[in-house]
């Protein structure tokens, strides 16, 4: 370095900014038919942020809560017809409406649902594709046989039909009632065979446990929800009253909580449309359901089995 020269400022590389994780569901009412998308949005923008990081001027700075605003304002305003069209829509518009923003990447998580197809009427119950992981634990002591079957992340929705009022209401009590909400839980569900270790009375194990499946979906999806503490017991009940082969079953349940979008301030009306899906803090519902007369085994805490 020369004499007296004053050394160069260290220089701004690339660059962008934007928020991250957008989670919107938009649902899609046609009479008793819903149709759900559900997505995970991250916009990154970038462009003439040489200020911003030099002196600080957020003048070329579109706020990333507006990017998070517009996700949801377009979810209700042009629809979600595939992920590539809601993608194209949000960067053509961020590129082209601000002067100093050049470059706009979206990205997109899709979660694909599949119908629970029921013998009713209703289509409004919905189960995360990629499915569950089935579990199965075995105990045998030379004497007694214990066998426990389950289940765990197997994402489902119900897309109405579910409320939530009546409760309890005291100093910290915020929560509105809800008369139309979404109803969403991952589940994961341990079932107790009463087989005594007879090979001629084992069960087939996995017709057992395709029927138990459908048996806990259907109650899921048929039961009008008045609680998520209902409706598991709704699931638990159905098992037990329709699969011999089993006294017990324990289920813990988060409430995966979707909120509506309050969407008034950009002029627009959400009906029951455009929902954030919170992931945390959740409600968690665990209970044991008992064959009449059976004593319960299956440990409170599912994590230590
Ligand atoms: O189904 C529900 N059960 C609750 O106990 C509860 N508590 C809450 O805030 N929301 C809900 N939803």
């Amino acid at each position: 370095m020369a004499v007296n020269s004053r050394p160069s400022r260290p220089v701004l590389g690339q660059n962008q900014y934007g928020k991250a994780e957008n989670r919107v569901v938009r649902i899609v009412r046609d009479g008793a038919t819903h149709h759900i998308k559900d997505l995970n949005v991250s916009v990154s923008l970038s462009g003439d942020m040489d200020d911003v990081h030099y002196s600080g001027s957020n003048a070329n700075v579109l706020p990333t809560d507006t990017t998070k605003n517009t996700v949801y304002a377009f979810a209700k305003e042009h629809g979600i017809e595939s992920a590539e069209q809601f993608g194209i829509h949000l960067a053509r518009h961020f590129v082209t409406s601000q002067e100093p923003i050049h470059r706009a990447r979206i990205r997109i998580e899709e979660y694909a649902w599949e119908r629970i197809e029921t013998s009713g009427e209703a289509r409004h119950s919905f189960v995360r594709k990629g499915q569950e992981t089935r579990l199965a634990q075995i105990t045998f002591d030379g004497e007694t046989w214990e066998v426990v079957s389950g289940l765990k992340d197997l994402v489902v929705m119900n897309s109405t039909n579910s409320e939530f009022w009546g409760y309890v209401k005291d100093t910290y009590t915020t929560l509105p009632e809800a008369y139309d909400r979404i109803l969403a839980t991952q589940v994961s569900g341990r079932w107790r065979f009463n087989w005594t270790g007879d090979e001629e009375t084992a069960p087939d194990w996995d017709t057992s446990y395709e029927q138990v499946k459908k048996h806990m979906l259907e109650a899921f999806a048929e039961t009008y929800s008045l609680s998520l503490q209902q409706t598991l017991y709704a699931m638990g009940a159905r098992i037990i009253d329709n699969r011999g082969e089993i006294d017990e079953v324990r289920f813990s349940l988060p409430n995966k909580h979707h909120f509506l979008v309050d969407l008034e301030p950009f002029g627009l009306k959400n009906d029951n449309e455009v929902y954030f899906a919170a992931d945390r803090p959740y409600g968690l519902i665990e209970a044991t359901i008992l064959r009449d007369g059976c004593e319960a085994h299956i440990p409170v805490d599912l994590t230590n089995l």
